[in-house]
C-alpha cells in the first residue's frame, strides 16, 4: 500500500522555474513601485510556478469536503454530539452550510465525500467513498488498521485525479467530522513530537473542563498506540481520521497533477502534515488560506513552513477559510493579466540613484 502511495507521490514535480521567472519579470513591469503589492506578489509567483504559466487563471474551483466520524467522541472531547456529522452532511447537500454560501460567492463547486461517516445518505450530489463507518476510539487502541489508512489515502488520490480529469484547476480542502480536532491534534503531536498541551484546542467551543479531558485523551492515545513519527501511515492509522487520510491523499494527487491546493484550517493542516511527511515535494503546491482560531494551528503552519494569507479568527472548518481565499487568488490573477505595464501606459520608471 505504502509503495502505491509513494508511487503517486513520486510523480510530484517541482514548480516550473521559467514560469516563476516570467511572473517576477511581469510583476516588475506593472504600473506600481516594485513589491508594493506585498505578499500578493509572492502568491502570484508561487501560482505561476505551480500552474506552469506566468498568468494563470482558475475557472473550475472545487472544494472537496470529506466527512467522517470519530470513535474518540465517546470520551467527551467535543461540544457537539457525533450525529451532527451526518446532520451537517444533509445541510451541505441542501446548499445551506457556511461553505456552500461562500463557495457560491466565489464561483466554486462543493463536492461532499462520505469517506467514513457512521450513517448513510442516498443523494445524487454525494460522492460515496466510505472506507468504514467511523474510526475506533484511539484512546483505547488504533483508530483504524494500517490497510484502511492506506486505502483512504489512495481514495483521496483518486478523487483528485477524477476531479482534475473533469476540469478542476484549483482545489480547496474541506472537512466535517465531530471529534476531528482531537485526531488532528494527536497527528500533530505524533509527527512533531509535541506535548498534547501545545496541540489541543477548543474545537467546536469546549469549556475548560472538557479541554482538560481532551488533553488527557490525546496523551493517552499517544501512550497507548505509540505512533512512529517516521511512518506517516502508522500515525494516520493509530491516531488519525478518515477525512485527514482522505485529504492527505487529495493533496498528493493534486500536487502530482500540478494543481494548487488551498488549505483550510486545523484539520486540513493535519492532512498537509501527513502528505508532506509522505512526500516533501507536495509542500510547493500548498497555499495556507488562514490561521485558524484553533490553538495549535499557528504552530502547525510554522512546522509546515507555510505563511497564512488571512487571520480572521475562523474556526468553522468545512473549507470556509479556503474558499474565502479564492477571492484573493482571483485578484492576483487579474493583476497579472489586466494591469497596465510602465511601457503600455507610458509611465516613467523609478529615478536613477
Ligand atoms: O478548521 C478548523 O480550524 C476548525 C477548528 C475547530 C473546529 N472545526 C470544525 O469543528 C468540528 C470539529 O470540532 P470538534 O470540537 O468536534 O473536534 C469539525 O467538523 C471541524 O470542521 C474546524
Ligand atoms: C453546526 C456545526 C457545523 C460545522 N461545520 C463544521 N464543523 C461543524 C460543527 C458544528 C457543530
Amino acid at each position: 500500500m505504502l509503495t502505491t502511495i509513494l508511487e503517486a507521490a513520486g510523480q510530484i514535480a517541482s514548480p516550473v522555474e521559467e514560469s516563476i521567472r516570467q511572473a517576477e519579470l511581469r510583476l516588475n513591469s506593472l504600473t506600481k513601485p516594485p513589491g508594493s503589492l506585498g505578499r500578493l506578489e509572492a502568491l502570484a509567483v508561487r501560482l505561476a510556478g505551480i500552474s506552469a504559466r506566468p498568468q494563470p487563471e482558475y475557472t473550475k474551483r472545487t472544494v472537496v469536503v470529506m466527512a467522517a466520524d470519530h470513535g474518540v467522541c465517546c470520551e467527551g472531547v467535543s461540544a457537539f454530539p457525533q450525529e451532527v456529522t451526518l446532520q451537517m452532511a444533509h445541510n451541505f447537500l441542501g446548499g445551506g452550510a457556511g461553505v456552500n454560501v461562500l463557495a457560491r460567492q466565489a464561483g466554486a463547486e462543493v463536492k461532499l465525500v462520505d469517506i467514513g461517516m457512521n450513517g448513510e445518505i442516498e443523494h445524487p450530489l454525494l460522492v460515496n467513498r466510505k472506507i468504514r463507518r467511523g474510526t475506533d476510539n484511539m484512546a483505547q487502541g488504533p483508530a483504524m488498521s494500517r490497510e484502511d489508512a492506506g486505502r483512504t489515502v489512495l481514495a483521496g488520490v483518486q478523487i483528485a485525479q477524477e476531479a482534475v480529469k473533469s476540469g478542476t484547476d484549483i482545489f480547496v480542502t474541506g472537512e466535517m467530522g465531530i471529534g476531528n480536532t482531537t485526531a488532528s491534534a494527536a497527528v500533530l503531536c505524533a509527527l512533531e513530537g509535541l506535548s498534547a498541551e501545545a496541540a489541543v484546542g477548543r474545537g467546536t467551543g469546549i469549556d475548560d473542563e472538557r479541554l482538560a479531558r481532551k488533553t488527557v485523551v490525546v496523551e493517552r492515545a499517544l501512550r497507548v498506540n505509540r505512533p512512529d513519527a517516521a511512518d506517516p501511515l502508522d500515525v494516520l492509522a493509530k491516531v488519525g481520521g478518515l477525512e485527514i487520510a482522505g485529504l492527505a491523499g487529495l493533496i498528493l494527487g493534486a500536487a502530482a497533477l500540478q494543481t494548487p491546493v488551498i488549505l483550510d484550517g486545523f484539520i486540513s493542516g493535519a492532512a498537509a502534515m501527513v502528505a508532506t511527511a509522505l512526500a516533501p515535494e507536495a509542500r510547493a503546491y500548498l497555499i495556507a488560506s488562514h490561521v485558524s482560531g484553533e490553538q495549535g494551528h499557528k504552530l502547525m503552519l510554522e512546522r509546515l513552513g507555510l505563511e497564512p494569507l488571512l487571520d480572521l479568527g475562523l474556526r468553522l472548518g468545512e473549507g470556509t477559510g479556503g474558499v474565502l481565499c479564492l477571492h484573493l487568488i482571483e485578484a492576483v490573477c487579474r493583476i497579472m493579466s489586466e494591469m497596465a505595464t510602465f511601457e503600455s501606459a507610458g509611465i516613467s520608471g523609478a529615478a536613477e540613484a
